[in-house]
């Protein structure tokens, strides 16, 4: 497959509502698209990096820019490739994970589009709907987030995650337990709001039979992790510190999680994630489907990723109006808490173009 354009484009779509985590708050997303056109197919890609570099040390702005000078010109230079061929014709430039995997998700795409097959048979999917989680943002104050809770179990989520930082975190969580009963799947994600100081307070958390805790400390503090998982009776999830397959094998061998949060964007892609989901597979170490507010092009690749065997935990693939109001391709709808996969070719779905026109700010063309 020879790839004759590619397309970079910006959009913005503002939030439903503000999303609050201990990184800052969101008020919009600034996305950035990337379409390969294809001798087969064209393809879509997504790019997870969000407006700052507070979740990882990428951003929408600097993705964009090593597309356009060190990732697209390699692939737009080579001869025949296949989506397997992009990591190794990117593996001269460092890092950029997020936006290395929104071009090597267009490029499997249009690879999977030209020969009539979706995203969930390409990756080894073996189920044709997930259980749908939602992420529960930090609030102003309790009430306001148990009315959240409640009227995201109206909708059918079956798993609240619930996001913490020092100064609110066994008072919420302490709440909605109270409030929800026993039987409601819960955890929390901390984004590493925590330090090693702060472990017999993390500990109190085990009163309230969370499903994990997910990334209580820095990205890099493994063996800070491997300490609370020795401290604590509650699983220890790790999401930022998990890069690649080596990365999430080496999280293992160091005894520093015993659940992983997979996300395509932060691992470099599709490809890795699938290669992450079966050394955590072999490892007897679940895995379930992080989000990062994607638009349906990210939606749709993560139901064919959340639907691998390995994928047993209900992820935070939500349906498309836990974000948006309006998504840019058919919005994915919540079915008694669940969501489809995909069948079509590729993702399954498309930018719907005058949606897609509406909300694009900025349009770049590369080709040779
Ligand atoms: O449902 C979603 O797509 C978002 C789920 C979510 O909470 N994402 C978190 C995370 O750390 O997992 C996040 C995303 C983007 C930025 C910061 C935090």
């Amino acid at each position: 497959m020879k790839i004759e354009r590619v397309t970079l484009r910006r959009i913005a779509l503002p939030l439903v509502s503000p999303f609050r985590t201990s990184l800052g708050i969101e008020y919009d997303r600034p996305a950035l698209l990337v379409q390969v056109t294809t001798s087969d197919a064209e393809g879509w890609g997504e790019c997870v990096a969000g407006a700052d570099a507070s979740y990882s040390s990428e951003y929408v702005e600097g993705a964009e820019d090593v597309l356009i000078r060190h990732l697209v010109p390699p692939l737009l230079a080579a001869g025949s490739l296949t989506a397997h061929t992009v990591a190794p014709l990117l593996a001269g430039v460092k890092g950029h994970r997020m936006a290395k995997a929104a071009l090597e998700m267009a490029v499997l795409d249009a690879e999977l589009r030209g020969h009539g097959l979706s995203f969930a048979t390409g990756l080894g999917a073996v189920a044709d709907s997930v259980p749908s989680g939602v992420s529960v943002g930090i609030m102003d104050s309790v009430p306001e987030l148990l009315d959240a809770v409640e009227r995201y179990l109206a909708q059918g989520y079956r798993r609240i995650k619930l996001k913490i930082e020092p100064g609110w975190d066994l008072a919420p969580v302490r709440a909605v337990r109270e409030r929800f009963g026993d039987d409601l799947l819960l955890q929390v994600d901390a984004n590493a709001a925590y330090t090693r100081a702060d472990g017999r307070h993390l500990a109190r958390l085990d009163d309230f039979d969370l499903l994990l805790i997910e990334q209580p400390l820095d990205e890099e503090d493994l063996l800070g992790h491997a300490a609370l998982v020795r401290s604590l009776r509650t699983p220890i999830c790790l999401d930022e510190s998990i890069v690649s397959a080596r990365s999430a094998a080496d999280a293992i061998a160091l005894g520093a999680c015993q659940i992983v949060n997979v996300k395509p964007g932060r691992v470099g892609g599709y490809l890795e994630a699938r290669r992450i989901h079966d050394v955590c597979a072999a490892s007897g170490v679940p895995v379930w489907c992080g989000g990062m507010l994607e638009t349906g092009i990210g939606r749709a690749g993560n139901l064919a990723l959340a639907a691998l065997p390995n994928f047993t935990l209900p992820g935070d693939v939500s349906a498309s109006d836990r974000y948006y109001e309006t998504d840019i391709t058919e919005p994915f709808v919540l079915r008694d808490g669940n969501l489809p996969v995909p069948t079509g070719p590729g993702l399954g779905v498309a930018p719907i173009p005058h949606v897609l026109d509406e909300v694009t700010t900025s349009v770049r063309e590369l080709s040779n």
